[in-house]
């Protein structure tokens, strides 16, 4: 019998389970959508309950709809939506608030707090972030001010904070096991990412306990086991989806980048050994590896990547399947003028605007519905174009090729209009579910299933090559364009 890596994908929309084998075959695969709420204007939660079981609901109908035997996965990988934090309850296992979701917004207050306070310094040497409600520091907070009693309790560590793949790991160990991975650290805008340790300074300014956070340990290792059906199975690699992402495109030297088009669009480049400081709006991140031995990245993240697709087809109804999009803008000549800017939850890199908010500007009697579901793929990929320039600028690297996955990937019209604005080849693999990948790879090389890096990276195929053919005066004036509309949508919201 072969051996089989299982990845669990818990992404911001739904969660997947895809099993490999050891070819890198894609097996079989599930997936379940879960609830978004929305309690109120810019908030985002998820129910912490929700993610679990939509995500073992996945494992295992995956596992019943295989052929294979449970005896034959030899690891579990898991991979999940960064940022997200979910607190809860050590001993009844039970989340003591929803999860307070990356796009969530409430906490902006309390970053323009910790600004006041002198600390946008502290927190971009240390954490290699930059000061927004994105990341996991300020929404810990937020639960242990307004939950009743929680602080007490996360003193005494009976509260527990996690994100998503701590909150999983806990739950399949049967709460044994309270671990997080160096990629979703350096994510919460807590961690010392040079020292490898939880910062004091922001724990202080943050008043979050240290008994409540979970050990930080390499995303290649067996964490503990998960009982599936009545066989142990090690889980035995974790990591953030956009580091996953970065590994799973083989990515392991420096200067190799990917761009991801899911929800939101992720441009990571592995810098080696070097945590460059970013002087153009990107952040420093942990890069997924198999030891203590960091090597980072750098990122730049965009909020609304494909969501906006996901609105002209559930908001707007312009569109009823994400496909329509790339069919439509195929059917007018150009944008027509018209350009979108998608700062449905603020802009992210570069830009780190929390009251920005959207905007489709240039409209005149003429614009038909084409050119506004164009102009929203033409935002993808300009603002993905703003993080390339933005990275080359940091690394003095100049990006002549840019490995590309996620659902969005799919758009055959984004991915030559992406090639043209950075004027570089844009490579989409076979196996577009990277991140998946990524996660296997991590548990698989763990348990054995691969032997090192050079074995995984042997198999990895190129689907489809997409080259830069625009002329440079277009491609300027387009990019001129979308960076006036950028400008109108800046600052909309009164603080
Ligand atoms: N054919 C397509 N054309 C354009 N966008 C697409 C297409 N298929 C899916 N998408 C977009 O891709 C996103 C989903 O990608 P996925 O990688 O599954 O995201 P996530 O992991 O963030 O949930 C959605 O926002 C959807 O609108
Ligand atoms: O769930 P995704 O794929 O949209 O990824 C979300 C990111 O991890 C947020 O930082």
């Amino acid at each position: 019998m072969g051996k089989y890596v299982l990845a669990l994908d818990q992404g911001t929309t739904s969660s997947r389970a895809i099993l490999f084998d050891q070819e890198q075959n894609i097996i079989g695969t599930a997936q379940k959508e879960f609830a978004q709420i929305y309690p109120k204007e810019g908030w985002v939660e998820h129910d912490p309950m929700e993610i679990y079981s939509s995500q073992y609901a996945v494992m295992m109908e995956l596992i019943a709809q295989s052929d294979i035997r449970v005896q034959d996965i030899t690891a579990i990988g898991i991979t999940n939506q960064r940022e997200t934090t979910i607190l809860w309850d050590k001993e009844t296992g039970r989340p003591v608030y929803n999860a307070i979701v990356w796009q969530c917004r409430r906490t902006a207050g309390i970053v323009d707090d910790l600004v006041k306070q002198g600390l946008g310094d502290h927190i971009r040497k240390t954490t290699g972030l930059v000061p927004d409600a994105y990341f996991s520091g300020t929404k810990i907070k937020w639960i242990l001010d307004n939950v009743q009693g929680v602080r007490e309790k996360a003193r005494r560590g009976e509260v527990l904070f996690g994100t998503v793949d701590s909150w999983l790991i806990w739950k399949l160990t049967g709460g044994q096991v309270h671990v997080t991975d160096y990629t979703n650290a350096s994510r919460t805008m807590i961690y010392d990412i040079h020292k490898l340790d939880w910062d004091e300074t922001m724990l202080d300014v943050l008043d979050i306990p240290r008994a409540m956070l979970p050990e930080v340990k390499p995303s290649s290792m067996v964490y503990g086991n998960a009982n599936i059906q009545g066989t142990e199975i090690p889980i035995a690699g974790a990591a953030g989806d956009q580091q996953a992402a970065l590994f799973g495109q083989c990515c392991f030297e420096k200067g190799e980048a990917k761009n991801t088009y899911g929800t939101g669009c992720f441009l990571l480049m592995n810098t080696g050994n070097e945590a460059y400081e970013s002087k153009n709006g990107l952040v420093t991140t942990i890069a997924a590896g198999l030891t203590d031995t960091i090597q980072y990245a750098l990122e730049g993240s965009v909020f609304v990547g494909g969501a906006v697709i996901q609105w002209l087809r559930d908001e707007l109804r312009f569109i009823t399947d994400s496909s329509e999009a790339e069919y439509f803008a195929g059917k007018v000549d150009d944008n027509g003028g018209v350009y979108l800017v998608p700062a449905f939850t603020g802009l992210g890199a570069p830009y780190w605007d929390m009251y920005a908010r959207g905007c489709i500007i240039g409209i005149t009697r003429g614009t038909k519905r084409a050119h506004i579901i164009r102009a929203a793929q033409e935002s993808i990929a300009y603002q993905t174009l703003d993080l390339v320039r933005a990275m080359e600028k940091d690394t003095g690297f100049t990006m002549d090729e840019l490995k590309v996955d996620g659902g969005a990937s799919r758009d055959a019209f984004l991915m030559q209009f992406q090639a043209d604005m950075i004027n570089a080849s844009i490579r989409r693999p076979v196996v577009r579910e990277t991140t998946a990948l990524g996660a296997a790879y991590l548990a698989g090389i763990a348990a054995g299933v691969w032997k090192n890096l050079d074995e995984v990276k042997a198999m990895w195929k190129c689907d489809k090559l997409f080259l830069p053919e625009m002329d440079a005066p277009r491609r300027d004036h387009l990019v001129h364009e979308w960076h006036k509309a950028v400008g109108r949508s800046r600052n909309w919201i009164d603080k």
